[in-house]
């Protein structure tokens, strides 16, 4: 599923006004929750949590719910019951990106910063040269890695504490996921950037992440450190090609 526009930041989507925000900055906390739509279960009393600083992938196959559980956290979809609640302000850069295509690299990034009242991307140039060069393009002619930047980067407009990228590698070149993972990894170790990385590439995400959760059917079927999740032969099976020593990016 393809989220709209979000990654401008939001509050804690459900419950969780500004004061526990401030207590709890970079965390995300799931608890029972429960997603339908119409007569269908998306999400089935899904528990989980990221602490603040962590970097931690949701793995799962097609409509598992991964895109429900990141646009629930933003706010975009409302629960039947259960909490989603991000400590601190969410980023939340959905499949497909939804940038501006008419707009320049520039005004996608302005636009970010609506709520953090941030207008100057010069930090964001400085972290992303690229989009420095490309600042005058028209998002649309972008290729899809340098699209996927300027969703990074209006995410990053915002200030986030914690940042959820649904599908990072969707679409991408192995070289230009594994670029644009590294700057994800530099965010999270030398910002303390919380990550919640929604991905079907699981070498990719083990690579990267601490700790990982398996989404089936809408329900969390595995959940533990990556280095043990790819060595229990039913997740290795289903999402490694089959067992391996170690994952690599
Ligand atoms: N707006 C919607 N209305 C009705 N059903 C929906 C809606 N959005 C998602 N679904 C259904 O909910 C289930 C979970 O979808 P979701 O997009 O969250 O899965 P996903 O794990 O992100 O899948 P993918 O990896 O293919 O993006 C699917 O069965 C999907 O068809």
């Amino acid at each position: 599923m393809t989220g709209p526009p979000t990654d401008g930041g939001t509050e804690p989507a459900q419950g969780g006004g500004p004061a526990e925000a401030a207590r709890s900055g970079g965390t995300i906390e799931v608890a029972g929750l429960v997603v339908t739509y119409g007569s269908a279960t998306a999400l089935d009393h899904v528990t989980l949590s990221v602490r603040a600083g962590e970097m931690v992938a949701l793995l799962g196959p097609n409509g598992a719910g991964k895109s429900t559980l990141a646009n629930t956290l933003s706010g975009i979809v409302t629960p039947a019951s259960g909490t989603a609640r991000t400590g601190g302000r969410l980023a939340h850069i959905p499949e497909g990106r939804q940038l501006f295509p008419d707009l320049s690299v520039e005004d996608n990034l302005v636009l970010g910063g609506w709520r953090s009242r941030a207008r100057d991307p010069s930090s964001v140039y400085d972290l992303l040269p690229r989009l420095a060069e490309l600042r005058r393009r028209r998002a649309g002619v972008l290729s899809g890695g340098e699209q996927q930047m300027v969703a990074f980067g209006r995410a990053l407009m915002s200030r986030p504490d914690v940042l959820v990228v649904d599908e990072l590698s969707l679409g991408l070149a192995p070289m230009v996921t594994r670029d644009l993972a590294a700057h994800l990894v530099a965010l999270n170790r030398e910002r303390g950037l919380t990550v919640l990385l929604i991905e079907q590439n699981a070498r990719l995400a083990f690579g990267v992440c601490e700790r990982a959760y398996v989404l089936e059917a809408g329900r969390v079927v595995a959940e533990g450190p990556c280095a043990e999740l790819a060595a229990n032969p039913q997740v290795a099976r289903a999402y490694l090609g089959g067992p391996i020593e170690e994952a690599t990016p």
